[in-house]
């Protein structure tokens, strides 16, 4: 386990990843010789799978668990980890990766998608673990600080990025359900003492059965429970299905399948078997035993129809064809291929699928490959809503400018799994029609919802000691800033009118001299927020995990571009710090272009950040004065490196991810080599800083020349070390300079 002066680098997967290979060599040589260590950890999906099945591998392909491992650390005052964007794999995705081991000679198994013995549910169960969201609710064992650095605003105000316009007349705009939905059918209830409950379904006959036999719950613990009508939701989609068809707009989903491991693929499902009705009517049957599963998507349909016979499958392809004919025209994710919304759960992720919206004049991608007004469906009123009243802001007043806009920071409870992030494996479909109940230890029932068969049950949890903490830190973030703190917070919810009653008694406790904070339900925090936005004025949302979610893309991504050059902490509970790379995900598509053109746009800004943060957070714990030099030369040549441009561009004979890397390292040395904190130190870079600015032509040439053709990197889910390292670090010049050091 990691010493006291131990940076854990997390190895992930995609865009990062592919970064890492090439930062990650300058970061370890600029601290050696510091007393900080630099470590790598594999979490990447497939180190996961890799790590959870050990018995079926020789000694040299076996990975620890190092996600466990760190599960731990973050439990302890020392950590100090980095956290990079992972995949948060869906069903299709995680038995993509399977499939790509087994290529590589890992004898892991299949993923049993209806197990039917004993041994096939024990694999399932395994996998289980691996399956989405698995990575950042073990490691965020503390609350989430999310902003825009000043640097980093005062840049985009300066060099405003693209928004394109908003018509009066744009016919984009979000649906919900009115009711039946999780937001309806909110019940929650706080517990005084510890206890377990008991989660059961009860059938018209008054049979029993239970669902989940003991969920422990500390003092204080608010707990909640909603459904999500099926037969509700089907009528939904149809409606709005018709809508769009009537209105001529795009059709558009937006869920977190992904993160929302159990609800959201099995909402996406409905919508996929509610748009291709005429053919889910016709061939069912067949489409039942071929073990065709809708909620992995039409794409799950295409992939099991090939074993039919030619003609057959034709007639279903066909029949597919034929339902675009009656339907809306669907969002498409890529045009060219006749990938739709509805082809995999995992393309379209609402946290970045809905700023996109925002930022492209309401609009989305259309099958023939240009931009059109849609209808963006969002099912559930807990979050929906303020996705409506921005859409419906933007199209009163125009366009956000980013040259003249406030900021959103965020400060986000979901520290121990809070609220829908604990969900998992408290969620379940409803095996008939009756009640879910919720009953304590002492046989009372503390909450009941009635169910008919398919619906979706969830209970979630929230610990006390997490709220205090959360409430603490908006106070200290309004304090630092001056911006008022908004508690986005709807009193008509269940959930939220217990965690309200807990913000006014926290609130008590603390020093709020001075600090302006006010309780919203989400519509109008948007309001209150969006006035103040785009008056220039800044206003900290607080909110609970899922809007921390959504409002730290939406936000960024508006002000910025992109929510990958957000400063993103979590102070650990226990006084460790982990330190997100922004507030993005792993961005497939950079990988399929740097697979195709030997270009990788990803921007390692959020990566520099964190260094600098934990770097910090390392001097500061363990008083260790060069780790200070290091955070505070970094910051530095953050701030000259954005002056000066060297992020990554977007297209080939442009700076890429690699160049941008060693400007970082050149910028860095120099201010190194500039400080006079410590000799050693100065002394020691001086002469790196020199051979880098020497070699900088010749550096840039021999990046820039290693771009251009497709890259062979040996795997996507499992790229081959050497072969990536090689495309990664492809200036022997700048290479030679860096393992001297
Ligand atoms: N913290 C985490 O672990 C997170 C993980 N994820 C995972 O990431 C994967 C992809 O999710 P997705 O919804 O596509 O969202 P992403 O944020 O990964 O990507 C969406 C788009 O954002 C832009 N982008 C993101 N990061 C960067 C960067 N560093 N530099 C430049 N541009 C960037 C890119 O735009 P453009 O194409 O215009 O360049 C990219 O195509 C999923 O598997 C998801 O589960 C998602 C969020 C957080
Ligand atoms: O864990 C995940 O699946 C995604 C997390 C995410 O999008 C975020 O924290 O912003
Ligand atoms: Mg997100």
């Amino acid at each position: 386990m990691a010493s006291k002066s131990t940076i854990i680098y997390t190895k992930t997967d995609e865009a990062p990843a592919l970064a890492t290979y090439s930062l990650l060599p300058i970061i370890q040589a600029f601290t050696r010789g510091t007393g900080v260590d630099v470590e790598m950890r594999d979490i990447s999906l497939a180190g996961r799978i890799i790590a959870n099945f050990p018995e079926n591998l020789t000694e040299a392909q076996r990975i620890p668990d190092y996600l466990s491992q760190l599960g731990e650390l973050v439990l302890a005052p020392e950590a100090n980890i980095i956290k990079l964007p992972n995949i948060s794999a869906s069903i299709p995705q995680l038995k993509a990766a399977i499939k790509e081991l087994q290529e590589h000679g890992y004898n892991v198994p299949d993923y049993p998608e209806a197990p039917s013995n004993d041994e096939e549910k024990a694999i399932q169960a395994r996998y289980a673990k691996v399956l989405g969201s698995a990575v950042n609710p073990v490691l965020r064992e503390g609350n989430s600080d999310r902003r825009a650095p000043l640097s980093v605003k005062a840049y985009a105000k300066k060099h405003p990025h693209r928004m394109a316009a908003w018509s009066v007349n744009s016919k984009a705009h979000v649906s919900y359900m009115t009711d039946g939905d999780f937001y309806g059918s909110e019940q929650s209830v706080t517990v005084p003492a510890a206890t377990t409950v008991r989660i059961e379904y009860v059938n018209g006959a008054n049979e029993v059965t239970v669902l989940k036999e003991k969920t422990a719950l500390l003092a204080g613990e608010v707990i909640d429970t909603s459904v999500m009508n099926v037969r509700k939701l089907r009528e939904f989609y149809a409606e709005q299905i018709e809508d769009a068809k009537s209105q001529g707009v795009l059709f558009s989903l937006h869920l977190k399948a992904t993160m929302m491991k159990i609800s959201d693929p099995v909402m996406f499902g409905h919508a996929v078997s509610v748009f291709y009705k005429d053919v889910f009517d016709k061939h069912g049957a067949l489409l039942a035993e071929l073990g065709v599963n809708v909620n992995n998507g039409l794409g799950d349909l295409y992939a099991k129809i090939q074993t039919l016979p030619e003609d057959k499958r034709a007639e279903i392809e066909a029949d597919i064809m034929a339902v675009y004919k009656t339907r809306p025209e669907l969002a498409m994710v890529d045009s060219d291929k006749g990938i739709t919304n509805l082809h995999v759960p995992n393309d379209i992720i609402i946290d970045a699928s809905m700023p996109v919206v925002v930022r492209d004049g309401g609009k989305m991608w259309g099958p023939d490959g240009q931009l059109h007004d849609c209808k963006a469906v969002i099912p559930d009123r807990c979050y929906a809503t303020m996705y409506g009243e921005i859409v419906d802001d933007c199209r009163k007043n125009g366009a956000f400018d980013p040259s003249t806009i406030g900021s959103v920071p965020n400060v986000g409870l979901m520290a121990q799994k809070a609220e829908e992030y604990g969900s998992h494996d408290k969620t379940f479909i409803a095996p008939g029609d009756g009640v879910i109940r919720v009953v304590d230890a002492d046989g009372s029932v503390l909450m009941s919802q009635k169910v008919e068969t398919g619906d979706i049950f969830r209970m979630c949890q929230t610990k006390d000691a997490p709220i205090r903490d959360w409430v603490k830190l908006a106070v200290r973030r309004a304090k630092a800033t001056g911006a008022p703190a908004v508690f986005w917070l709807d009193s008509n919810r269940a959930h939220d009118a217990q965690i309200i009653a807990k913000v006014n008694e926290y609130l008590k406790d603390l020093d709020t001299d001075g600090v302006e904070i006010k309780i919203m339900p989400p519509v109008e925090a948007m309001r209150f927020t969006l006035g103040r936005f785009r008056a220039g004025q800044d206003t900290i949302s607080v909110t609970g995990n899922v809007l921390r979610d959504y409002l730290t893309d939406l936000f960024p991504i508006i002000e910025l571009g992109t929510s990958s050059k957000m400063l993103s902490i979590v102070p650990l509970l226990n006084g460790g710090g982990l330190f997100e790379t922004g507030a993005g995900g792993s961005a497939p598509k950079h990988v399929q272009q740097f697979q195709k053109e030997g270009y990788l746009r990803w921007d390692s800004l959020g990566e520099f950040l964190a260094l600098t943060a934990s770097l910090e957070h390392l001097a500061q714990t363990f008083g260790n004065p060069k780790a200070q030099v290091l955070a505070d030369t970094l910051d530095q040549a953050i701030g000259k490196f954005l002056e000066n441009q060297k992020s990554p561009a977007r297209k080939v004979g442009q700076i890429d991810n690699r160049g941008s890397h060693f400007y970082l390292a050149l910028y860095w040395a120099e201010a190194l080599a500039s400080q006079d904190a410590d000799a050693e130190m100065k002394a020691r870079f001086a002469g790196v800083a020199q051979a880098l600015a020497e070699k900088e032509e010749l550096i840039n040439a021999e990046l820039i020349a290693a771009q251009g053709s497709p890259v062979d990197i040996g795997g996507y889910y499992q790229p081959d070390d050497e072969k990536t390292t090689r495309a990664m670090r492809p200036s022997g010049t700048l290479n030679a300079i860096i393992n001297a050091m």
